[in-house]
This record gives structure tokens, sequence and C-alpha cells, in this order.
């Protein structure tokens, strides 16, 4: 036993040494320091990334750049584009210092040495592919845009996430249309922040990764991107791989973390039949060091820009390779998602005595997750659809989206396309009070702070709102008990129905 136990050991020590060997690899060698940046996008992962790259390198200069001149606009006044805790700060701390932001592409691209390539890779929604495959789109046209303008030489950095092989594709460009002389290097470098949480995620990372082709200029390329990040994060935190296993990570990342939150939910709805309570589950669950404890909370369904896209993406590579079941598993993901928040819109229904029809619903929250002002792929939109094909009259408040992201999300084509028809059913209120007033139920979308038992005077949104008044907690943020002292009905996702609890009991 004791035999095994030492291979086993040495074995996982073998792994460790290989993987540190590679990433100290990296950057014993001769490489370039990098002086000039520039970062082609100014969105939620272009802004906040080269900001604290800024802050943390004072000696590098940075510049963002991007087509859209409002977005720049608002990137250099005290409004910035994207609300992310602890953004402003970073960003007023080296903003005309060494980090600015501009929409001169090609005076930014000529000057880096170092270029991000941060833009957009949505789902492609026509053509071959369509619904499942990346966009690459953007990724092109700004490869083909750097390949045109640079002067010298560059390292080119895929920020953006990228279907594995990516690389291949932009160095193929890039070298097809250098001007004679010029050498560009490719690394893959995702990101893996998330919003709400960006700064701090960019400050204190788990990990980056950085990777490059094996070859002596491909390494070399690494080691100057790995000093940049060095200026804040320690070096064994640095990985270093292969090009199409650091793409490959993105991908697989995010699908793992989504698959967590799909399997919560599924055991949600056996909770919600069985008498189990999901937060015990997961949290008996999440004490196995295994297992662990973060993505376990179960709710209405995972939203954002990304989990849904990229899992398709995974879809897809699978589907080309000819890897049918890798697809179809990776797939449920998504599936399982969709059928939550069916599940959660059948529950207030039914509770509602089967018919929305003429009833106010509150939706509290309306990003798809909380201190983020990002509405993209949030489960909110989906509810208010379904809501509105039960002719309910639905009142949203969201503390930090805009009322016309609001309005561009319910009016986007394949949900509803006529904007006056639309108001007549759907209102945006200016504080969740205002929201609740006369509502037949309350439905919290997202896990703001505010709209905890602490914060929000439930007694008050009691008394405003037509009898009986229900809650529904999507999020699993309320105090069940207090609000039903109160004498709301209240249901929880992964919690019995109703009084389910007492017709269980046989003592
Ligand atoms: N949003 C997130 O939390 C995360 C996103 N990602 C990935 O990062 C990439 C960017 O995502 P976001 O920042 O959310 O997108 P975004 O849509 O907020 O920003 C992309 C920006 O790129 C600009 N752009 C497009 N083509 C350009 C060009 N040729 N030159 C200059 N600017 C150009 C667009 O105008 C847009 O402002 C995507 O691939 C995404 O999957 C990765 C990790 C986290
Ligand atoms: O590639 C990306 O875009 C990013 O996607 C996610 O980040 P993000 O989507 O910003 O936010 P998350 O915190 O992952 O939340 C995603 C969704 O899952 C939901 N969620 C999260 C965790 C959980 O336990 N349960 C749950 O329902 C959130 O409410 C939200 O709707 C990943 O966490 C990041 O690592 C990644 O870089």
């Amino acid at each position: 036993m004791e035999e095994v136990l030492k291979n086993v050991k040495s074995s996982a020590s073998g792994v460790a040494a290989q993987r540190s060997s590679r990433s100290l690899g990296a950057i014993d060698i001769p490489h370039k320091k990098v002086e000039k940046i520039c970062c082609l996008g100014a969105g939620y992962v272009g802004g906040p990334t080269c900001a604290v790259i800024a802050a943390r390198n004072p000696h590098v200069q940075v510049t963002i750049v991007d087509l859209n001149a409002l977005r720049i606009a608002a990137w250099n006044s005290d409004d910035l584009p994207i609300y992310e805790p602890g953004l402003d700060e970073v960003v007023k701390s080296c903003r005309g210092r060494n980090l600015f932001f501009s929409t001169d592409v090609d005076k930014a691209i000529i000057e880096a040495d170092l270029i991000f390539v941060s833009v957009n890779t949505p789902t492609k929604t026509q053509g071959m592919g369509a619904g499942f495959a990346a966009d690459l789109g953007y990724v092109e046209s700004a490869t083909r845009h750097i390949a045109k303008v640079a002067q010298g030489d560059k390292i080119v950095v895929e920020k953006s996430t990228v279907p594995c092989r990516t690389a291949q594709s932009m160095r193929f460009i890039l070298e097809a249309n250098a001007r004679p002389g010029i050498h560009f290097d490719i690394l893959s470098n995702p990101e893996f922040l998330a919003e709400g949480t960006a700064i701090a995620d960019l400050m204190n990372p788990d990990r980056v990764l950085i990777g490059s082709l094996n070859t002596e200029a491909g390494r070399s390329a690494a080691a100057s991107l790995v000093d940049i990040y060095a200026g804040w994060i320690k070096r064994e935190q640095i990985i270093t791989t292969n090009l199409w296993s650091s793409e490959l990570t993105k991908l697989a990342a995010n699908a793992m973390l989504a698959q967590r939150i799909s399997s919560i939910n599924a055991l949600s709805a056996i909770c919600e039949a069985t008498g189990a309570d999901v937060d015990e589950v997961s949290y008996a669950c999440g004490l196995d060091t295994r297992i662990g404890p973060k993505f376990l909370k179960a709710s209405v369904g995972f939203g954002g820009s990304c989990f849904q896209k990229d899992i398709l993406n995974l879809v897809y590579l699978s589907e080309s390779l000819h890897l049918p079941e890798v697809a179809a598993y990776w797939k449920q993901v998504v599936e399982m998602n969709e059928y939550q928040k069916k599940r959660f819109v059948n529950r207030i229904i039914s509770c509602l005595f089967n018919t929305l029809t003429g009833k106010k619903i509150a939706i509290l929250g309306f990003a798809f997750k909380k201190d983020t002002g990002d509405t993209r792929e949030s489960p909110a939109i989906t509810l208010c659809k379904y809501l509105r094909a039960e002719r309910a009259n639905v009142a949203i408040y969201d503390p930090k989206v805009a009322e016309s992201q609001i309005w561009m999300d319910l009016t986007e084509p394949g949900i509803t396309d006529d904007l006056a028809k639309l108001q007549k059913q759907i209102s945006i209120a200016d504080s969740a009070y205002a929201a609740c007033k006369g509502a037949d139920a309350v439905v919290v979308c997202t896990e703001w702070d505010e709209f905890r038992n602490t914060r929000l005077d439930y007694r008050k949104v009691y008394e405003m709102m037509n009898k009986p008044a229900f809650i529904f907690d999507g999020r699993l943020i309320l105090d069940q008990k207090e609000l039903e002292s109160i004498g709301f009905h209240v249901e929880m996702i992964g919690r019995p129905r109703g009084n389910f609890e007492t017709s269980m009991q046989w003592e």
C-alpha cells in the first residue's frame, strides 16, 4: 500500500515539476522589455485588464483603443462606460499618466511593442455553425488591421476568448499581410476575471495563463508578457503552456464553472420535489475538499456574456472534431440552464392560481449578477419574455442597469420588436418600492445586496402589495421565515413549495 501511495505522490509531484519548469522556462531566456502596449477593444475585458496593467507597471505606456468613439469618450470622462467596484479608482490613478484611451487605432498599433486583441467574439447568428460557433469576424478584422498598419515587429496577444487553434489563423493572416521584414509573435493569454469582481480578480488572480509556440521566439515573446504580469503577480502563479492548451483551457474553465451551476440547479429540482434544501445539499457537498464550496449556489439560471457562448463554442468544436458524444455532454449544461428558467416561471404561474393575466409582477434585478450593470444573457430577460407571454404586467427595477438598456434587451429581435406595445405591459421603476407597489408577486432575479431582508423594508413592501402577497426568490438571498412571519407566501429555488414541509411531517 505504501508503495502505491509513494508512486501516486511521485507521479503527482512529477506533473507539478513539469509544469513549474515550463512556467519558469519562459522567463529565463533573453527577451524584449515591453515599453508600450496597445489594447484593441475597450470593453469589459480590455478596459479593466489594461487599466490594472498600467496601474501596476507605471513605466509601461498603455493605450486602449476602440472603434466605438462613444465608449472611448466615456472612458475619458468621470462616468466610465462600465460599472465595476474599484474600477474608477484604478483608472483615475493612472489615466493621463501612462494609461490612455483613444480612437486612434493606427497610432497605437504603430507605437506598441505588444498588442492585446480584446475584441468581442459573439456566437454566430447566421451561416455555418450559427447558434454555436464563435463569430471571429472582429478578431480577423483586428488582426488584418495590425498586419496592415504595423511598421515594426510586434507581439500580438489573443485576449479574446477564441476557439482552439485560432492563433494559427491569426499567424497565417499576419504573415500573409505583413510588410517585408516584419516579424509577429502570437501569444494566447485568456482572461479569467468575472464581472462585478473584475478588479479584485485582476489584482489577485488564481493564475495567469500564457500560451506560446514552443520555439525560441515563442518562449521569448511569452517571457516579455510574463514580465508585465510579474509587475504585481507572483511568478509561480504565471503559468506558461503551449498555445492550444491555453486557448482550450479558457473554454474548459468556463464550461466547468457553468457545469457546476447546472449540476446544482438540476439538484434544486429534486430538492423542490422531495423536501431537501438545496443550500444544505450544496453546503454539505462543498465541504468535501475534492468538490469545494464555490459555484454551487442554485439560481434561476446562469447568465452573462460568456458561459453560454463559450460552451456552445466547445460544442461546435467537438462536433467539428467528430466527437458527437462530447458535444452532447456539454450541450446539456446549457439545456439544463434553459430548463431552470422555464421551471421557475412555471412555478410562478402555478402559485398564482394558473393565470398571470393582468397581474403585476415586480422584477427585482435585471443585471445577470450583482455589482455589474451588464445584462448580457441575463435570466431576467428570458423571465420577462415568459411573463409577457402570460399577459402579466411587469415592473422592473435594477440599481445599475440603464433604462435604455432594458428596453434594448426586451426589444431584441426574436423577443419583441414593438416598443409601444411592450410599454403597455412593461414599466421600469426607479426604486424597489415603486416596482412592488400594487404587485401580486415580487421576483428576485439578481442577488443585489439591497434586496436582502436587512436592507429592504419588507413590511413596507407587504403593505403596498395585493394579497395574497407572493415572493419568488430566484437567488436564495431572502430570509424565508422572517418574510413568512410578515405574511408573505414565499417560494425559494431548491426548497419545496408552500406547505410541503407540513405535509412531509411524520413525527
Ligand atoms: N466580459 C467578460 O467578463 C469576459 C470576456 N471575455 C472575452 O473577452 C472578449 C471581449 O469581451 P468584452 O470585453 O466583454 O466585449 P465588449 O463587447 O465589451 O468589448 C469589445 C470591444 O471591442 C471593440 N472592437 C471590435 N473590433 C475592434 C477593432 N478592430 N479595433 C478596436 N476595437 C474593436 C468593440 O467596439 C467593443 O467595444 C470576448 O472574447 C469575451 O469572450 C473573457 C473573460 C471575461
Ligand atoms: O469568460 C468570462 O466571461 C468569465 O465568465 C465568468 O464570469 P462572469 O460571467 O462575469 O460571472 P460569474 O460570477 O461566473 O457568474 C456567471 C453567472 O452564473 C451565476 N452563478 C454563479 C455562481 C453560482 O454559484 N451560481 C450562479 O448561478 C451568476 O449569477 C451569473 O449569472 C467566469 O466566472 C470568469 O472566470 C470568466 O472569465
